[in-house]
């Protein structure tokens, strides 16, 4: 990674976790923008600030524990009030690519039970056009060899995703297959096609998820909201 995206990331997670009011339930993305909004939230907790979150991952959960946030399981709560994450690629339309980190089902199970969503973004991120990022697909361990077939008899280039000489296993116990589409000229008509597929449990396309994108620009943060026709 780049110094300076690295740098963005720290600075919008930092600023995303001052957008978390007193009393809020909070959705915690997954990922390493998240990761510092985490950093700078456990701070205002320590300082008095009282909130309860739930967790996009197991890994965001053990982080979140550790520095002593208080979590939930997204089932003791009625609704989340507030959920930031980031994303892979983010596009005008505010539809987003994300999993590239493997936490695409619970977080958009958590940013669909949440009042406003806000994407955390380094400069990268922003795209015209989805897809140059492989777009992540969640496919059930069962049948994975003909589930992947037939992504590519569908004309999608896909590769399962492996780790450390493995299968990637997401935190559903469920398998990724990557989608190397280069470009998506019609994400809602891609997600319909996906969901229709046998074996798919979910895709990381977020489509009309995302309220707000906090947006790391030329040294500075952007708020986008959605009302501003972006
Ligand atoms: O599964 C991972 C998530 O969707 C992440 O939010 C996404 O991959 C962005 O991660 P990062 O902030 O590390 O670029």
């Amino acid at each position: 990674m780049h110094e300076k995206q690295l740098m963005e990331k720290q600075l919008v997670g930092a600023r995303a976790a001052e957008l978390v009011e007193d009393g809020m339930v909070v959705g915690l993305g997954t990922g390493s923008t998240a990761y510092y909004m985490i950093q700078r939230l456990a701070e205002r907790v320590r300082a008095g600030l009282d909130i309860a979150c739930v967790a996009t991952s197991r890994q965001t959960h053990e982080l979140a524990a550790s520095l002593g946030i208080r979590i939930l399981d997204v089932n003791q709560v009625e609704a989340i009030d507030l959920t930031i994450d980031g994303a892979d690629e983010i596009d005008e339309h505010f539809n987003a690519i994300k999993g590239g980190g493997g936490a695409l089902l619970r977080e958009k199970i958590v940013a669909s039970l949440s009042r406003k969503v806000v994407i955390i973004a380094d400069s990268t991120k922003r795209v015209k056009q989805l897809g140059k990022f492989p777009l992540p697909v969640e496919i059930v361990a069962f049948a994975h060899k003909h589930t992947l077939k037939k992504f590519e008899q569908a004309g999608y280039p896909a590769k399962i995703r492996e780790k450390d000489g493995t299968l990637f296993v997401t935190d559903g116990g469920n398998h990724i297959v990557d989608l190397h589409l280069g470009r998506i000229d019609d994400p809602e008509g891609l997600a319909e096609t996906i969901d229709r597929m046998t074996g798919v449990v979910d895709h990381g396309l977020f489509i009309d998820l995302v309220h707000e994108v906090l947006l790391a620009e030329d040294g500075d943060v952007r708020l986008l909201k959605k009302t501003d026709g972006e």
